[in-house]
């Protein structure tokens, strides 16, 4: 049977609030006096803060019971809407948040940890105010942008993985990135050079990637691009030449090859035009060498905060042996390890491992172990061919630990844990499982990791309770 469709509505509707995947939510109920079918209709809109009147058209209104929306005007403004930013259209994407004032934003994240926290009866009252940034603007030092089919680079629009929105400017980007993005959006249109089309599979350039080291200046540009630069050649010299004369801290230039449908960027090979391969970083003055996939604390500014935050809350000293689970590159690992008699990494990339290792040696610090596990594993193998901790910190990613490995923690035992957490969902979930090991929550701090986005660090202490 042919199902029934509905008339466009265009609704006039204030956003309540903003749910934690940054869409102004809206709750409506059809009218009785307009044939209402006595259904409420759940609108999510994009680019609003709460308190915004705005006007949104929904198509088969009557016959949904959820629609994602772009609104058509803005009626108005909410209290907290930043009314500094213009339009929704001219910024990217991936910033949800960028029209909510900065302090409202910082209120809406420490909201969203404690209320996961008090949903799983954890003490709130240890939850500390949230760190935010003097400067939140332009503080990223990885960006990755994507060719549109008409020559757009930009960021995916919110909710639309088939819409690439140009990017004029942005509120993440640092100043050089915006630029190093003009030049190659010229370069592009004067070599008539096709963007990936992905229902197709059509096209050359797929992704652009950026990488700037605030702290050392270095700056690292890839393409990634279905084809080897054989017959691009001539363009592609054109291109080191463009970006050579216009930054001259450019060390790293990289054609990426990646042929495959798959949407995640993967190499398949690498061609160096111009430089080498990594850029140098620093973090709480410690070396770091950052290649291309290299997973790398995004806001430098914040990590370092949160690495200090670490230091403390584990208060370690020369007789410790500490164990850093999820280590990745060694963010924690290192500062950590200066301080204590013996660190132990676990991770499950190989190259990060790899680069972990080589950026301790490159530190000078030579009490360290770091072994390529998955972490339930490595948790089991650590005890064999390290020993036992007296201190574990523990930042997962954002699907968080899970029972099993927060099973294992409890049972090492140590006084502490310390754990990071880039999501406060799982973390609360994940903490239910030490608590049942007699663990007590001592001090909670929520930290402003991403400006602009719904996304929220938190570093919390746990210690065991004595019996
Ligand atoms: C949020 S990152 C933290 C990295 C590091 N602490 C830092 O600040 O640079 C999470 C890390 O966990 C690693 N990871 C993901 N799943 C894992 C697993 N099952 N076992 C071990 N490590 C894993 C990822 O590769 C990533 O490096």
């Amino acid at each position: 049977m042919k199902k029934k469709t509905y008339p466009t509505e265009v609704l006039d509707v204030t956003i309540k609030r903003i749910t934690p995947e940054g869409y102004g939510y809206v709750k409506h109920i059809h009218p009785p006096e307009r044939g209402s079918n006595g259904r409420g209709l759940t609108i999510n809109v994009t680019n609003v803060v709460p308190g915004d009147v705005v006007r949104v058209t929904i198509p088969n209104a009557k016959g949904r019971r959820k629609a994602v929306v772009e609104y058509d005007e803005l009626l108005q403004p909410g209290p907290t809407r930043n009314l500094d930013i213009p339009t929704h259209e001219a910024v990217s994407g991936g910033t949800p948040l960028q029209y909510m004032k900065y302090a409202a934003q910082l209120e809406y994240k420490m909201d969203m940890v404690k209320t996961y926290l008090q949903e799983k009866d954890f003490d709130i009252s240890v939850v500390k105010p949230i760190i935010g940034m003097d400067e939140p603007n332009r503080y990223r030092n990885k960006m990755e942008l994507t060719f549109g089919p008409n020559g757009e680079l930009g960021m995916h629009q919110q909710g639309n993985f088939r819409r690439v929105i140009d990017l004029e400017d942005s509120i993440l980007a640092p100043q050089i990135m915006v630029d190093v993005k003009h030049t190659i959006s010229k370069w592009q249109k004067d070599y008539d050079l096709p963007g990936y089309e992905k229902t197709t599979q059509e096209g050359l350039l797929r992704n652009l990637l950026m990488r700037y080291s605030f702290a050392t200046d270095e700056l690292m540009i890839i393409l990634y691009v279905t084809e080897g630069p054989g017959k691009y050649q001539a363009a592609a010299d054109d291109l080191v030449t463009r970006l050579t004369t216009q930054f001259k801290n450019l060390v790293s230039l990289q054609w990426v090859e990646h042929a495959s449908s798959a949407e995640r960027i993967q190499a398949d090979e690498t061609f160096i035009l111009h430089g080498r391969d990594y850029i140098n970083d620093e973090l709480n003055g410690f070396k770091y060498r950052i290649w291309p996939d290299t997973f790398f604390q995004a806001n430098p500014i914040q990590a370092e905060k949160l690495v200090e935050l670490a230091l403390e809350m584990a208060d370690v000293n020369e007789d410790m042996r500490v164990l850093d689970l999820f280590c990745g590159v060694g963010t924690f690992s290192l500062p950590l390890a200066k301080n204590s008699k013996d660190l132990a990494g676990i991770e499950i990339v190989e190259n990060s491992i790899i680069s972990a290792r080589r950026n301790a040696e490159d530190n000078g610090l030579a009490n360290t172990f770091f072994m390529t596990r998955d972490a339930r594993q490595g948790l089991i193998d650590l005890k064999e061919a390290w020993g036992h901790p007296d201190l574990l910190v523990l930042d997962p990613p954002r699907s968080g630990a899970g029972g099993k490995v927060m099973r294992s923690i409890g049972r090492f035992g140590t006084d502490k844990v310390v754990y990071i957490s880039c999501s406060p969902k799982s973390l609360a979930d994940d903490l239910t499982w030490l608590r049942d090991f007699g663990y007590e929550l001592i001090t909670v701090q929520p930290v402003d990791q991403f400006p602009h986005t719904t996304h929220v660090e938190t570093i919390l202490l746990m210690q065991k309770v004595k019996g």
